[in-house]
């Protein structure tokens, strides 16, 4: 197939506007060939079609077996080429005896061709063999990998935004990174070279007990229980040293993390010198980590060394003895040295794997508990399609604690009327943001029941609800791409004209023509090309372009100048018509324009009712009114 809008655009251009006088005339028929040769040449990749469901998902637990069991008929086949390659290598041993006892010391030059051109084929078939089972385990690797990252990924936009609170996200990416990448470790290579080395192991065991039952029993007796007894100690002291290796990596990632996304307040702080200092430390930790497991890898890879010339010496001693007295051949001795040579590297191998299999099932373990995490606002089983509601808001009896035990509401007993603004003031940590996080479920209510139209908010499902939702942060989060898609965000289908509409009902349309390629103007990550205002009000066409039934807007705190405040405050007046808002009002000037005022104080609401009514209350909300009005004469006397 086609990529989607390739082949279709261009056919149209060259049909249609080349006489039509647009900017884009079409492509002149002398490159129209080459065209067509670079679509032909284009990747076949249909748009995916991506499931995501909050409540319906894999929910068993991640294990290897059940990772691996989709792709059972292509390990067989791997299977079957790890053990024609397996054969195929250790043809070696036992061509080089047969050359030995009936080609040089029967003096049958025939034999030796014959034996030295078996040799080459089996040299050829295990080169072939091994080429087809790498490409082959690679393939299976990667699509195992691939799955888990999207279902790893699709989990992470599952959780409830209370989890992303209490995680660092460095641990978070060491999820996505240094655990994926162990496992991508064992099922590319790590697995498969088990079976390798494992079904060496078979075949040398039996080719030196098909050799010489005694000088077997020798090597079994005499020289394996060293190399266990020193295996068991690696392994032990490996484990321990990964456990540690693996935490700090997770700690540098997570001081990176930190330290990147921190930068500004790190450069206005002049922190440099003292972050780089903490860096060091994390990073010497991390080395001294991996200090310790390179020793203990050496100490082992060099006793395993000693234990097999050792023991190479000793059947040479042995098996010489054997031969001096006619039990043996020159050649089955030569096959059988041959074979302890491959008798032990196989051991050592599957030690080194047995790391690259302990750390796999380490970020096994850590990435199944992560998709074990249930989301603590999962949607219930059962939950319904929330209808379009008028955005009535009540809160009945709830109390919420972030920690158990220490509740930040309490009592909260509210009803907000459909299409009412309503502003909520107070000092700051009283809980207006909490009140808010309850609307938007990102947290559920410790007690008690939040209500839209009568709906239990906990009854609906997520997107329903949601959908029917828009939230302004107070500091909006600007996504990489162009502006256009940052205000079509909600809505990536939106045409041009609604994504202009929302810009002139927000006042940005002016910014945006001035801007060099208009609403494509591409964005930073976090908006850092636009300034605090612009991007409130670019977060304002966002909530415009997806209409939503509620609006939930933390006001920007930061100082904006007259203009920009004024702009705001129309862009507001805008997208407040005819919707139920919630207004964290961090200014007085806008609670003041709210239908009604709740003044929040120790997670209670101890004021509720119109500017007006507050004010001729002559409580908290009329001081903070009382102080804002001296100011505000202050600073027209200043002006004047
Ligand atoms: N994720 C969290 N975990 C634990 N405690 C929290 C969490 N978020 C907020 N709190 C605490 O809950 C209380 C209420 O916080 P909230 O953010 O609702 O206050 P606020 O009135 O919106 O303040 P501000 O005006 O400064 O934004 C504060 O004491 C705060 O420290």
């Amino acid at each position: 197939m086609m990529g989607a809008g390739g082949g279709g655009a261009f056919a149209a251009a060259r049909g249609g506007a080349a006489q039509s006088g647009l900017p884009f005339a079409g492509i002149p028929p002398e490159l129209q060939k080459k065209v067509d040769d670079l679509l032909a040449t284009e990747p076949d990749t249909p748009a995916p079609t991506v499931e995501f469901s909050h409540s319906r998902y894999d929910r068993r637990r991640l294990r290897l077996r059940t990772l691996l069991a989709p792709h059972a008929l292509a390990l067989v086949g791997a299977f079957g080429l790890v053990l024609l390659e397996t054969l195929a290598l250790q043809a070696g041993p036992v061509l080089t005896q047969i050359g030995i006892d009936h080609g040089i010391r029967a003096g049958d030059k025939g034999v030796l061709v014959v034996v030295a051109a078996i040799y080459l084929v089996s040299i050829v078939a295990n080169v072939y063999a091994a080429r087809a089972r790498v490409a082959w385990s690679g393939r299976v690797g990667e699509r195992l990998m691939y799955a888990l990252r999207v279902r790893v990924f699709s989990h992470l936009q599952r959780l409830d935004v209370g989890y992303f609170t209490g995680e660092k996200a460095g641990r978070l990416m060491s999820r996505m990174t240094s655990d994926i990448e162990s496992l991508t470790q064992l099922f590319h290579e790590g697995l498969i070279q088990m079976v390798v080395q494992a079904l060496t192991l078979i075949v040398v065991v039996v080719a030196l007990f098909t050799y010489d039952v005694q000088l077997a029993m020798v090597t079994l007796f005499v020289i394996v229980p060293f190399m266990l007894v020193m295996t068991v100690w690696f392994r032990s002291a490996s484990d321990r040293g990964y456990v540690v290796v693996r935490d700090r990596i997770a700690d540098v990632l997570a001081h990176l993390q930190e330290s990147l996304s921190g930068v500004r307040i790190v450069a206005a702080h002049n922190r440099q010198r003292q972050n780089v200092a903490e860096h060091r430390n994390e990073a010497g930790s991390y080395r001294e980590a991996n200090d310790y497991t390179a020793k203990v890898g050496a100490a082992y890879s060099a006793g395993t060394e000693v234990v097999g010339i050792a023991g190479q010496a000793i059947i040479l001693l042995v098996g010489g003895r054997m031969v001096l007295d006619g039990e043996l051949t020159v050649g089955q001795l030569t096959a059988f040295v041959l074979f302890l040579s491959t008798f032990f590297a196989p051991i050592q191998q599957l030690v080194n794997l047995y790391n690259t299999y302990q750390k796999g099932q380490a970020s096994m373990s850590k990435l199944a508990d992560l998709l074990a995490t249930e989301p603590l606002t999962a949607e219930r089983d059962g939950a319904v399609e929330l209808p379009p509601v008028d955005g009535e808001i009540s809160f009945e009896d709830v109390e919420f604690a972030y920690v158990p035990g220490t509740p930040v509401l309490t009592d909260l007993d509210l009803t907000i009327r459909a299409g009412e603004v309503f502003a909520l003031v107070g000092a700051t940590g009283a809980g207006k943001s909490t009140i808010a996080n309850l609307v938007t479920r990102f947290y559920d209510p410790t007690r008690g029941t939040v209500r839209i139209d009568g709906h239990d908010l906990r009854d609906v499902t997520l997107s329903s609800l949601r959908r029917q939702l828009g939230i302004v942060p107070q500091e909006p989060f600007l996504f990489g791409g162009s502006i256009r898609d940052n205000i079509a965000f909600a809505r990536p289908d939106a045409t041009d004209e609604e994504v202009a509409e929302a810009c002139a009902a927000v006042g940005i349309d002016d910014l945006v023509a001035r801007l060099p390629q208009g609403v494509d103007t591409p964005c930073h990550e976090r908006g850092v090309s636009l300034s605090s205002g612009e991007r409130q009000l670019l977060a304002l066409a966002r909530a415009f372009l997806a209409r939503p039934r509620v609006l939930v807007l933390d006001e920007a705190t930061s100082n904006l100048d007259l203009r920009s405040e004024a702009k705001i405050e129309r862009a507001l007046d805008t997208l407040l018509e005819g919707r139920t808002a919630i207004i964290i009002a961090h200014r007085l000037a806008t609670a003041m324009r709210a239908d009604r005022i709740a003044v929040v104080d120790g997670g209670r609401i101890v004021e509720l009712g119109s500017h007006d009514e507050l004010v001729a209350l002559g409580g908290e909300y009329a001081d903070m009114y009382a102080t804002w009005e001296r100011h505000a004469a202050g600073e027209r006397t200043a002006e004047v």
